[in-house]
């Protein structure tokens, strides 16, 4: 049966795109991300998915490609931030290899920036990620098989720690 090497989660910012790039890469296998999985399937970027379809119907597309993804790809893949909230994707993880890349509000509001692809997090970007991670710590702690800290470190020192949970 096909299945991902490992599933990354975590709050926007924790480096699931970047860290995922770099452990497929040193796996030798393909990287696969959920957010862009739903842009090419809405046709659309997700800033503009939320403005023109609204948050859920974008939670809708990414609970499909989250399916999509776990029945076909059996590489490294990423998950959008929000991905978690879904309790069926929940109950799915419960049987993957999922990592929790963890952050605290510090380093993620200063990696995220005034970045605005993030449509949850426009306006008030520390206080929109504190609402956010305050509210799903525990449900990404609820689902991880591991949980690796990323703040202070760079992104080749995270790659090694979860190819070393991968052992
Ligand atoms: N460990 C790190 N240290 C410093 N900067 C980082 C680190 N990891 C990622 N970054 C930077 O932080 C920004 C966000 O990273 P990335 O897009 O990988 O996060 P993400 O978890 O995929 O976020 P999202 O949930 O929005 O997809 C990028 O500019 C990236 O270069
Ligand atoms: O944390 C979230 O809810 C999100 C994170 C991103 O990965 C995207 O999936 C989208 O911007 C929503
Ligand atoms: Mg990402």
């Amino acid at each position: 049966m096909t299945a991902p090497k490992v599933i990354l989660i975590g709050p926007p910012g924790a480096g699931k795109t970047t860290v995922g790039e770099l452990v497929a890469q040193r796996l030798g296998v393909t990287f696969r991300d959920t957010d862009t999985d739903v842009e090419t399937e809405a046709g659309s970027v997700i800033a503009d998915i939320f403005v023109e379809r609204g948050e859920a119907a974008f939670r809708q597309l990414e609970r499909a490609a989250v399916v999509r993804a776990i029945a076909e790809h059996d590489g490294v893949l990423a998950l959008g931030g929000g991905a978690i909230l879904d309790a069926e994707t929940r109950k799915d993880l419960c049987s993957q290899r999922v990592v929790f890349l963890d952050v605290s509000l510090a380093d993620a509001a200063h990696r995220v920036g005034l970045d605005t692809s993030r449509p949850l997090l426009l306006g008030n970007v520390r206080g929109q990620l504190k609402q956010l991670m305050d509210a799903r710590r525990p449900l990404y702690g609820e689902v991880a098989s591991t949980v690796v800290s990323t703040d202070g470190r760079d992104p080749s020192d995270i790659a090694d720690e979860v190819l070393g949970a991968l052992r």
